[in-house]
């Protein structure tokens, strides 16, 4: 098995390559298209997180406003600035509070008293807003060019508001957004935040949230930057992923190889895809007739483990459960050989080997009928051989007798193969409606030396003449064996002596021959 491994190896040396690049391929791959559904998921996620943490901030902010608002009178005494001092004092983010009253004239800060009107502008958005809340980004002598108003208005007219650096407003969800993504955070046409100057690559995606009732609107921005830095520092892992991979993917192969070439597959396949061939023996009659018949053989040569033996085949398929798919493969061939050669094997008849587990098969002779319906060529020439390997019991032998008028009932030939090497005994050979008798080659071997086998033979070549049975010998290489066969009375024999199991086309050359050979017999006697 090992050593099957190595050679496999050996040869797939490229295999180590290919599943290699290929795997680097796929890490990539995966990790790269992985990143980038990561991302755009992950902007998704962040812009909302966002989102929450400004509604958040904004309620929060309001909630300080209308606290003040809350502690506040139409008044700006000492009391009422210093209130306003301690809420700039305790407040996170705002650095002034303003009162303002019904005439919206910002009357108390906590820098002292004022009187400011505040523009038209914020007045109508204050009117007009529900809850009597609005917020700018306007210019303030104090914060600068482009600072944060919040404005609130209680019922009763007296309203504070409130300033903050823009920033201010931002640092809520810079923990969120920052440092991966670029963002602007923009209030009305004015922008807040925005570290969009830093966006030196091209952009991905860009996802927009606004907050209708501030006019406030966040634009998160995922550039490709954040995306190749972040699958540089993934290396390691589409590293370690590769080599992992690559062992995957390579011992699936060997595996795979392995079974592929395992001879059990290899017939598998090889039946599966009716990649087998048939060879024919011809079967001479010793008799002046000169009829003769034939027996298919399989052959098959396998790409990985050369010439199969018939019989390892057979083994084989029987174990895979294939042997009916063999037998019918087997017959169709035989018949695509008729097709084939109408005119020389007019007069020929064909036998295949059948085990005799598939002939106790209910199903057997019926999907044989089909065969016959599909070749009708067949009818009439087709012959089985069974050879017996085993006794049957007394449940098998009433049954196997029925199978046998069945297919005897289409027209088929039936023979004992290998005469004497099974359990077939003499009364089986009673019991059953064989046409012929095939005397095993052992027998043949050993006739002309051993005095007991004559004995034997002589007793079953007269047993077959009285059923009315054909015999022949198998296995005849020389001529003494055959003249030893002659002697007992067979009428046909089957051996090296005559011709060797032959490709269809060399058989028929054989046939052609013979029959000339036949011919010029005949035209001298
Ligand atoms: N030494 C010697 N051998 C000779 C001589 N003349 C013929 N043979 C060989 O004897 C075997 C005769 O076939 P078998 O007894 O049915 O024995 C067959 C048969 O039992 C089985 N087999 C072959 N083809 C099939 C098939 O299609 N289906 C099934 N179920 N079994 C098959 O495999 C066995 C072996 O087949 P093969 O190797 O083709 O061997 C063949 C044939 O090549 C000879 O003069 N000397």
């Amino acid at each position: 098995m090992f050593g099957d491994v190595r050679a496999i190896a050996f040869i797939e040396k490229k295999v180590f390559f290919f599943c290699g690049l290929f795997s680097i391929f796929l890490s990539f791959l995966l990790f790269s298209a992985g990143l980038y559904v990561f991302l755009l998921n992950d902007l998704d996620k962040r812009t909302n997180m966002a989102k929450n943490a400004l509604s958040k901030h904004m309620e929060s902010i309001f909630a300080e406003l209308q606290q003040v608002a809350d502690n506040s009178a139409l008044v700006c005494e000492k009391a009422d600035i210093d209130r306003l001092r301690r809420a700039t004092f305790y407040s996170p983010i705002f650095k002034e509070f303003g009162l303002f009253n019904a005439d919206f004239k910002v009357y108390c800060s906590n820098l002292g008293a004022i009187n400011i009107s505040i523009y038209k502008s914020i007045v109508s958005r204050i009117e007009n807003s529900e809850d009597r809340k609005t917020v700018s980004l306007m210019n303030s002598k104090t914060l600068g060019d482009a600072t944060f108003f919040a404005f609130y208005q209680r019922p009763d007219g007296v309203g504070v508001n409130a300033l903050a650096p823009p920033d201010s407003i931002a640092s809520s969800i810079n923990q969120i957004l920052l440092p991966d993504y670029v963002y602007e955070l923009t209030l009305g046409k004015q922008v807040l935040f925005s570290n969009r100057n830093q966006i030196v690559s091209d952009l991905i995606e860009t996802k927009k949230v606004t907050f209708d009732d501030w006019a406030i609107e966040l634009e998160v921005l995922l550039t490709t930057d954040l995306y190749w830095n972040r699958l540089l520092a993934l290396l390691p892992w589409i590293f370690m992923c590769w080599a992992l991979l690559s062992i995957i993917l390579c011992t699936g192969y060997f595996t795979f190889a392995y079974y592929r070439r395992s001879l059990r597959h290899c017939v598998k396949r090889a039946i599966k895809n009716n990649a087998m061939e048939v060879y024919f023996q011809p079967i001479v009659s010793l008799n002046v007739d000169g009829q003769y018949e034939m027996e298919a053989l399989i052959r098959w040569h396998s790409v990985h483990h050369g010439q199969v033996s018939p019989l390892v085949i057979v083994d084989m398929a029987d174990r895979l459960g294939l042997i009916d798919e063999l037998t019918w493969m087997v017959i169709r061939k035989v018949g695509d050989f008729y097709r084939e050669y109408p005119l020389p094997l007019s007069d020929i008849n064909i036998s295949v080997n059948v085990d005799r587990h598939s002939l106790l098969k209910e199903t057997f002779a019926p999907s044989l009928a089909g065969i016959l319906d599909e070749y009708p060529e067949l009818k009439g020439r087709l012959g089985l051989e069974v050879t017996e390997t085993s006794a049957l019991n007394a449940i098998d032998l009433p049954i196997m007798v029925s199978r046998f008028e069945h297919i005897k009932a289409l027209g088929i030939h039936l023979s004992v193969d290998d005469f004497g090497t099974g359990y077939a005994g003499l009364d089986f050979l009673r019991r059953f409606p064989y046409d012929t008798l095939k005397l095993d080659q052992i027998f043949i071997a050993s006739l002309k030396d051993d005095q007991f086998t004559r004995q034997i033979l002589t007793s079953v070549t007269k047993l077959a003449k009285e059923l009315n049975m054909k015999l022949v010998a198998e296995g005849v290489e020389r001529e003494d064996q055959l003249n030893a066969v002659r002697e007992l009375g067979v009428d046909r024999v089957q051996g090296y002596y005559f011709c060797r199991p032959l490709p269809k086309e060399q058989v028929i050359a054989w046939i052609e021959e013979h029959a000339a050979h036949m011919q010029q017999d005949s035209t001298r006697l």
